[in-house]
């Protein structure tokens, strides 16, 4: 057993200088929340370690957020996980630069493996990597094209040194419909390295299921959607997997 406890990180994905939420990640099925700073800071005053930051317009291929994103991980104090659109070492630079904790690597992952080895070796734990599958096919490139397969591509990063993995079920990602627990157990029991579980989260129940596999390896959770939709409060949240 274990007395770690699951870490929850509150999601700000950016879309044209807002904060929206997307439906399995589909471009066009937005729903808007507002300032992203507003978000980000709300998240953070409700007792929230981690903050999980997307740039989506930079992740689909249509511009970024990058300005933006950056005031807002100056504004924080807490912890921050920036993603979207990394992919080389001007973006990687950039995306360090803002003094976020660690960056997600994406399609970089799928297209590019051995520049992705490469900042693994340089630049350790401030790596981690985004699996976003369907089924056990990973999907990059604003999740429009195929990259190949998880547990190949799983075996690869861990031989490289991978520090952690973001694993998303893209048919569950913004559809409330509890997460993909049994995938997360198939790749906690793949890799040793810390698991976040990203997608479908709709229930403090969600959460405390998602804890129990905290001894397989989940490290922590995104909490998109449901937050957003006030299913429940960070508060609550916080509460639920406290123990
Ligand atoms: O988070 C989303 O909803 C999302 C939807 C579509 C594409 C990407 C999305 N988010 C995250 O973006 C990075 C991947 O970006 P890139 O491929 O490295 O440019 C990854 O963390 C996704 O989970």
């Amino acid at each position: 057993m274990t007395d770690r406890k699951l870490e929850l990180l509150p999601a700000v994905d950016v879309r044209d200088g807002q904060a929206v939420r997307l439906v399995h990640g589909e471009s066009g099925s937005e729903t808007s929340y507002g300032d992203p700073l507003a978000a980000a800071l709300a998240w953070q005053r409700a007792g929230a370690e981690w903050l999980h930051l997307v740039d989506l317009d930079a992740a689909f291929g249509t511009g970024d957020n990058r300005a933006q994103i950056a005031e807002v991980v100056r504004s924080m104090d807490i912890k921050v996980e920036l993603s979207g659109g990394i992919r080389d070492d001007a973006s990687l630079a950039a995306a360090l630069a803002t003094g976020c904790t660690r960056v997600n690597l994406g399609t970089a992952a799928l297209e590019s493996p051995e520049w992705v080895a490469r900042v693994i070796a340089e630049h350790g734990d401030r790596i981690a990597v985004g699996l976003d599958v369907r089924g056990t096919t990973l999907r990059g490139r604003g999740w429009t094209r195929d990259g190949g397969d998880l547990y190949e591509t799983l075996a690869r990063l861990d031989a490289e040194g991978c520090a952690r993995y973001v694993v998303t079920d893209i048919a569950k990602d913004g559809t409330l419909q509890g997460p993909n627990l049994e995938l997360l157990r198939t790749v906690c029991a793949r890799t040793d390295r810390p698991v976040v579980a990203s997608g479908g989260v709709s229930s403090l129940d969600d959460l405390r299921a998602l804890a129990t596999l905290v001894p397989e390896g989940v490290e922590g959770a995104i909490v998109g959607k449901a937050l957003y939709a006030k299913a429940f409060t960070l508060e609550e949240a916080l509460e639920a997997v406290s123990a």
